[in-house]
Protein backbone atom coordinates (compact mmCIF):
# COMPACT_ATOMS: atom_id res chain seq x y z
CA UNK A 1 0.00 0.00 0.00
CA UNK A 2 1.23 3.61 -0.95
CA UNK A 3 1.90 5.59 2.09
CA UNK A 4 -1.18 7.21 3.17
CA UNK A 5 -1.22 11.13 4.09
CA UNK A 6 -4.40 12.98 6.36
CA UNK A 7 -4.28 16.17 5.92
CA UNK A 8 -6.47 17.15 8.80
CA UNK A 9 -8.40 20.76 8.78
CA UNK A 10 -8.82 22.82 11.78
CA UNK A 11 -9.61 26.02 13.34
CA UNK A 12 -6.55 27.81 14.25
CA UNK A 13 -7.47 28.72 17.64
CA UNK A 14 -5.39 27.08 20.94
CA UNK A 15 -7.98 25.31 22.14
CA UNK A 16 -8.44 24.24 18.14
CA UNK A 17 -5.25 23.04 17.36
CA UNK A 18 -4.66 21.26 20.52
CA UNK A 19 -8.00 19.14 19.53
CA UNK A 20 -6.57 18.75 15.96
CA UNK A 21 -3.19 17.67 17.08
CA UNK A 22 -4.76 15.09 19.86
CA UNK A 23 -6.10 13.54 16.74
CA UNK A 24 -2.94 13.44 15.21
CA UNK A 25 -1.12 12.13 17.93
CA UNK A 26 -4.46 9.23 18.11
CA UNK A 27 -3.57 8.80 14.60
CA UNK A 28 0.05 8.06 14.66
CA UNK A 29 -0.24 6.09 17.88
CA UNK A 30 -2.41 3.28 16.03
CA UNK A 31 -0.65 3.94 12.72
CA UNK A 32 2.78 4.89 12.78
CA UNK A 33 3.44 4.82 9.30
CA UNK A 34 1.07 7.29 8.88
CA UNK A 35 1.84 11.06 7.68
CA UNK A 36 -0.93 13.37 9.53
CA UNK A 37 -0.44 17.20 8.40
CA UNK A 38 -2.80 20.42 9.89
CA UNK A 39 -4.32 22.40 7.73
CA UNK A 40 -5.23 25.23 10.25
CA UNK A 41 -7.78 27.88 8.57
CA UNK A 42 -10.21 30.78 9.85
CA UNK A 43 -14.21 30.51 9.90
CA UNK A 44 -16.71 33.23 9.90
CA UNK A 45 -17.32 32.22 13.51
CA UNK A 46 -13.44 33.84 14.12
CA UNK A 47 -13.39 36.56 11.91
CA UNK A 48 -17.08 38.25 13.10
CA UNK A 49 -16.15 38.72 16.47
CA UNK A 50 -17.93 41.65 17.43
CA UNK A 51 -21.51 40.41 17.34
CA UNK A 52 -23.22 38.15 19.58
CA UNK A 53 -22.73 34.89 17.85
CA UNK A 54 -27.00 34.54 18.15
CA UNK A 55 -26.82 37.49 16.12
CA UNK A 56 -24.51 36.25 13.76
CA UNK A 57 -27.19 33.84 12.55
CA UNK A 58 -26.82 30.72 10.21
CA UNK A 59 -25.79 27.12 11.48
CA UNK A 60 -22.31 26.23 11.68
CA UNK A 61 -20.11 29.42 11.92
CA UNK A 62 -17.52 27.24 13.38
CA UNK A 63 -17.43 24.21 10.34
CA UNK A 64 -18.89 25.10 6.92
CA UNK A 65 -14.93 26.49 5.63
CA UNK A 66 -13.35 22.90 6.64
CA UNK A 67 -16.22 21.31 5.00
CA UNK A 68 -15.55 23.15 2.02
CA UNK A 69 -12.26 22.43 2.26
CA UNK A 70 -13.27 18.61 2.60
CA UNK A 71 -15.45 18.67 -0.14
CA UNK A 72 -12.58 20.38 -2.73
CA UNK A 73 -10.50 17.49 -1.59
CA UNK A 74 -7.82 19.89 0.42
CA UNK A 75 -8.57 18.26 3.17
CA UNK A 76 -9.18 14.75 4.25
CA UNK A 77 -10.48 15.11 7.86
CA UNK A 78 -11.70 17.70 10.45
CA UNK A 79 -11.30 17.89 13.62
CA UNK A 80 -14.55 19.27 15.72
CA UNK A 81 -16.11 20.33 19.69
CA UNK A 82 -18.71 18.42 19.31
CA UNK A 83 -21.16 21.81 20.77
CA UNK A 84 -20.09 23.56 17.42
CA UNK A 85 -21.05 20.54 15.18
CA UNK A 86 -24.16 21.51 13.25
CA UNK A 87 -26.56 18.43 13.45
CA UNK A 88 -26.89 17.89 9.82
CA UNK A 89 -24.31 17.58 7.05
CA UNK A 90 -23.63 18.34 3.22
CA UNK A 91 -23.92 15.81 1.26
CA UNK A 92 -21.02 13.77 1.24
CA UNK A 93 -19.96 14.69 4.30
CA UNK A 94 -20.51 12.85 7.91
CA UNK A 95 -19.32 12.49 11.11
CA UNK A 96 -17.55 8.85 11.63
CA UNK A 97 -15.81 9.27 15.29
CA UNK A 98 -16.25 10.57 18.14
CA UNK A 99 -13.43 10.76 20.51
CA UNK A 100 -13.51 10.11 24.11
CA UNK A 101 -15.36 12.65 26.33
CA UNK A 102 -13.33 15.38 28.69
CA UNK A 103 -15.30 16.75 31.67
CA UNK A 104 -18.98 17.88 30.33
CA UNK A 105 -19.38 20.80 32.74
CA UNK A 106 -19.58 24.72 32.55
CA UNK A 107 -16.78 26.40 34.73
CA UNK A 108 -17.00 29.29 36.65
CA UNK A 109 -13.73 31.55 36.67
CA UNK A 110 -13.72 34.52 38.47
CA UNK A 111 -10.32 35.87 40.26
CA UNK A 112 -12.12 37.32 43.15
CA UNK A 113 -15.04 34.80 43.97
CA UNK A 114 -15.69 30.74 44.37
CA UNK A 115 -19.25 30.48 42.96
CA UNK A 116 -22.00 31.80 41.51
CA UNK A 117 -23.76 31.94 44.66
CA UNK A 118 -20.63 33.78 46.38
CA UNK A 119 -21.20 36.56 43.77
CA UNK A 120 -22.56 40.26 45.16
CA UNK A 121 -25.95 41.50 44.32
CA UNK A 122 -25.72 43.14 40.59
CA UNK A 123 -22.47 41.48 39.77
CA UNK A 124 -21.24 41.39 36.20
CA UNK A 125 -21.15 37.86 34.87
CA UNK A 126 -19.21 36.81 30.94
CA UNK A 127 -21.01 34.87 28.41
CA UNK A 128 -22.35 34.18 25.14
CA UNK A 129 -24.45 31.23 25.44
CA UNK A 130 -28.42 31.24 25.90
CA UNK A 131 -27.97 28.41 27.47
CA UNK A 132 -25.79 29.77 30.42
CA UNK A 133 -27.30 32.67 30.43
CA UNK A 134 -31.17 31.52 30.84
CA UNK A 135 -29.77 28.94 33.97
CA UNK A 136 -27.65 31.43 35.51
CA UNK A 137 -30.13 34.49 35.31
CA UNK A 138 -32.77 31.67 36.86
CA UNK A 139 -30.87 31.08 40.00
CA UNK A 140 -29.80 34.43 39.96
CA UNK A 141 -31.66 36.90 38.12
CA UNK A 142 -30.06 40.06 39.89
CA UNK A 143 -26.69 39.30 37.79
CA UNK A 144 -26.01 41.07 34.68
CA UNK A 145 -25.01 39.00 31.71
CA UNK A 146 -22.27 40.88 29.64
CA UNK A 147 -21.53 39.17 26.22
CA UNK A 148 -18.47 37.49 25.83
CA UNK A 149 -16.54 36.66 22.61
CA UNK A 150 -13.54 35.12 21.38
CA UNK A 151 -11.39 32.26 21.91
CA UNK A 152 -10.78 31.02 25.35
CA UNK A 153 -7.63 32.87 25.70
CA UNK A 154 -8.79 36.14 24.82
CA UNK A 155 -11.84 35.68 27.09
CA UNK A 156 -9.88 35.07 30.44
CA UNK A 157 -8.18 38.25 29.26
CA UNK A 158 -11.19 40.38 29.30
CA UNK A 159 -12.08 38.51 32.76
CA UNK A 160 -8.85 39.53 34.03
CA UNK A 161 -8.69 43.45 32.56
CA UNK A 162 -11.91 43.80 34.98
CA UNK A 163 -14.69 43.67 32.88
CA UNK A 164 -16.46 41.04 34.51
CA UNK A 165 -16.44 39.86 37.79
CA UNK A 166 -16.56 36.22 36.55
CA UNK A 167 -17.03 34.13 33.38
CA UNK A 168 -18.26 31.24 32.24
CA UNK A 169 -16.28 28.45 30.20
CA UNK A 170 -16.30 24.98 28.87
CA UNK A 171 -14.07 22.71 31.80
CA UNK A 172 -13.36 20.95 29.06
CA UNK A 173 -11.55 23.61 27.19
CA UNK A 174 -9.63 24.70 30.07
CA UNK A 175 -8.69 21.47 31.21
CA UNK A 176 -7.31 20.63 27.41
CA UNK A 177 -5.52 23.78 27.44
CA UNK A 178 -3.81 23.19 30.77
CA UNK A 179 -5.52 26.03 32.59
CA UNK A 180 -7.63 24.09 35.28
CA UNK A 181 -5.85 26.42 37.60
CA UNK A 182 -8.19 29.06 36.08
CA UNK A 183 -11.66 27.37 36.97
CA UNK A 184 -12.82 28.78 40.44
CA UNK A 185 -15.64 25.59 40.73
CA UNK A 186 -17.36 23.27 38.84
CA UNK A 187 -20.83 23.91 37.70
CA UNK A 188 -23.27 20.90 38.24
CA UNK A 189 -25.49 20.01 35.48
CA UNK A 190 -28.48 20.30 38.03
CA UNK A 191 -27.47 23.96 37.80
CA UNK A 192 -26.14 24.15 34.72
CA UNK A 193 -27.06 21.65 32.10
CA UNK A 194 -24.25 21.33 29.68
CA UNK A 195 -24.76 21.78 25.98
CA UNK A 196 -25.07 19.04 23.44
CA UNK A 197 -21.86 17.20 23.04
CA UNK A 198 -20.25 19.51 25.05
CA UNK A 199 -16.71 18.43 26.28
CA UNK A 200 -16.36 15.86 23.24
CA UNK A 201 -14.14 15.94 19.96
CA UNK A 202 -15.91 14.38 16.75
CA UNK A 203 -13.84 13.75 13.34
CA UNK A 204 -15.80 14.58 10.23
CA UNK A 205 -14.93 13.07 7.06
CA UNK A 206 -15.78 12.14 3.11
CA UNK A 207 -18.23 9.29 2.98
CA UNK A 208 -17.20 7.67 0.57
CA UNK A 209 -12.92 7.86 1.88
CA UNK A 210 -12.76 4.19 2.87
CA UNK A 211 -9.65 4.15 3.64
CA UNK A 212 -9.19 7.28 6.12
CA UNK A 213 -12.20 5.97 7.50
CA UNK A 214 -11.11 2.55 8.25
CA UNK A 215 -7.94 4.58 9.47
CA UNK A 216 -10.16 6.45 12.27
CA UNK A 217 -12.11 3.63 13.04
CA UNK A 218 -9.76 2.84 16.50
CA UNK A 219 -10.48 6.21 17.71
CA UNK A 220 -14.09 5.99 18.30
CA UNK A 221 -14.99 5.97 21.87
CA UNK A 222 -18.35 3.91 21.65
CA UNK A 223 -20.00 5.38 25.30
CA UNK A 224 -19.19 8.94 24.20
CA UNK A 225 -20.66 7.91 21.42
CA UNK A 226 -23.76 6.46 22.54
CA UNK A 227 -23.90 9.70 24.74
CA UNK A 228 -23.62 12.19 21.83
CA UNK A 229 -26.19 10.54 19.84
CA UNK A 230 -28.82 10.77 22.27
CA UNK A 231 -28.25 14.42 23.03
CA UNK A 232 -27.77 15.14 19.36
CA UNK A 233 -31.33 13.74 18.67
CA UNK A 234 -32.92 15.41 20.52
CA UNK A 235 -31.40 18.66 19.63
CA UNK A 236 -32.11 17.90 15.99
CA UNK A 237 -35.82 17.09 16.86
CA UNK A 238 -36.09 20.66 18.58
CA UNK A 239 -34.22 21.60 15.38
CA UNK A 240 -31.97 23.52 17.87
CA UNK A 241 -28.52 24.74 16.19
CA UNK A 242 -25.85 25.59 18.89
CA UNK A 243 -26.64 29.01 19.42
CA UNK A 244 -29.82 28.50 21.37
CA UNK A 245 -30.75 28.23 25.05
CA UNK A 246 -31.05 24.68 24.96
CA UNK A 247 -28.97 22.15 27.29
CA UNK A 248 -28.76 18.15 26.90
CA UNK A 249 -26.74 15.73 28.44
CA UNK A 250 -26.61 12.02 28.92
CA UNK A 251 -25.05 9.51 31.19
CA UNK A 252 -24.73 5.86 30.71
CA UNK A 253 -25.28 3.57 33.76
CA UNK A 254 -24.44 0.06 32.57
CA UNK A 255 -26.57 0.00 29.19
CA UNK A 256 -29.38 2.76 30.54
CA UNK A 257 -29.23 6.44 29.10
CA UNK A 258 -29.76 8.93 30.90
CA UNK A 259 -30.58 11.48 29.70
CA UNK A 260 -31.77 15.31 30.63
CA UNK A 261 -33.04 18.21 28.28
CA UNK A 262 -33.79 21.91 28.89
CA UNK A 263 -35.14 24.76 27.04
CA UNK A 264 -35.23 28.05 28.63
CA UNK A 265 -36.34 31.08 27.68
CA UNK A 266 -33.07 33.70 27.80
CA UNK A 267 -34.48 35.91 30.73
CA UNK A 268 -34.57 32.15 33.19
CA UNK A 269 -38.18 32.49 33.60
CA UNK A 270 -39.22 29.86 31.87
CA UNK A 271 -37.37 27.14 31.61
CA UNK A 272 -38.30 23.70 31.06
CA UNK A 273 -36.71 19.98 32.59
CA UNK A 274 -37.54 17.07 31.42
CA UNK A 275 -35.24 13.62 31.69
CA UNK A 276 -35.75 10.01 30.34
CA UNK A 277 -34.44 6.42 30.68
CA UNK A 278 -34.02 3.81 28.20
CA UNK A 279 -31.50 0.76 26.53
CA UNK A 280 -28.13 2.43 24.97
CA UNK A 281 -29.26 0.47 21.67
CA UNK A 282 -32.24 3.10 21.68
CA UNK A 283 -29.96 6.64 22.36
CA UNK A 284 -31.22 8.21 19.22
CA UNK A 285 -35.11 7.60 19.46
CA UNK A 286 -34.45 8.72 23.18
CA UNK A 287 -32.90 11.88 22.32
CA UNK A 288 -36.36 11.76 19.91
CA UNK A 289 -38.61 10.86 22.50
CA UNK A 290 -37.51 13.42 24.90
CA UNK A 291 -37.93 16.43 22.48
CA UNK A 292 -41.48 15.60 22.09
CA UNK A 293 -41.47 15.81 25.68
CA UNK A 294 -39.61 18.99 25.60
CA UNK A 295 -41.93 20.50 23.17
CA UNK A 296 -45.39 19.30 24.63
CA UNK A 297 -44.32 21.25 27.66
CA UNK A 298 -44.02 24.28 25.68
CA UNK A 299 -40.46 24.79 24.24
CA UNK A 300 -41.87 24.97 20.45
CA UNK A 301 -43.10 28.34 21.97
CA UNK A 302 -39.73 29.44 24.39
CA UNK A 303 -37.52 28.70 21.16
CA UNK A 304 -40.06 30.53 18.08
CA UNK A 305 -39.70 33.88 21.52
CA UNK A 306 -35.64 33.53 20.79
CA UNK A 307 -35.60 32.96 16.92
CA UNK A 308 -37.60 36.22 16.75
N1 LIG B 1 -18.49 27.63 21.55
C1 LIG B 1 -17.05 27.61 21.64
C2 LIG B 1 -16.56 26.33 22.24
N2 LIG B 1 -16.68 25.17 21.59
C3 LIG B 1 -16.16 24.18 22.41
C4 LIG B 1 -15.70 24.76 23.56
C5 LIG B 1 -15.09 24.06 24.70
C6 LIG B 1 -14.65 22.64 24.52
C7 LIG B 1 -15.76 21.63 24.40
O1 LIG B 1 -16.91 21.84 24.78
O2 LIG B 1 -15.42 20.53 23.92
C8 LIG B 1 -15.92 26.14 23.46
C9 LIG B 1 -15.56 27.17 24.45
C10 LIG B 1 -16.50 27.29 25.63
O3 LIG B 1 -17.71 27.05 25.54
O4 LIG B 1 -16.01 27.70 26.69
Amino acid sequence: MSKKIIRIATRHSPLAMWQANFVKAELLKHHADLTVELLPMKTKGDIILDTPLAKVGGKGLFVKELEVAMLENKADIAVHSMKDVPVEFPEGLGLSIICEREDPRDAFVSNKYKTLSDLPLGAIVGTCSLRRQSQIRELRPDLIIKDLRGNVNTRLRKLDDGEYDAIILAAAGLMRLEMDNRIASFIEPEVSLPAVGQGAVGIECRLDDEQTLALLAPLNHQQTSIRVTAERAMNLALEGGCQVPIGSFALLDGDQVYLRGLVGSVDGTHIIRKEIRGHQDQAKALGEKLAAQLLGAGAKEILSEVYK
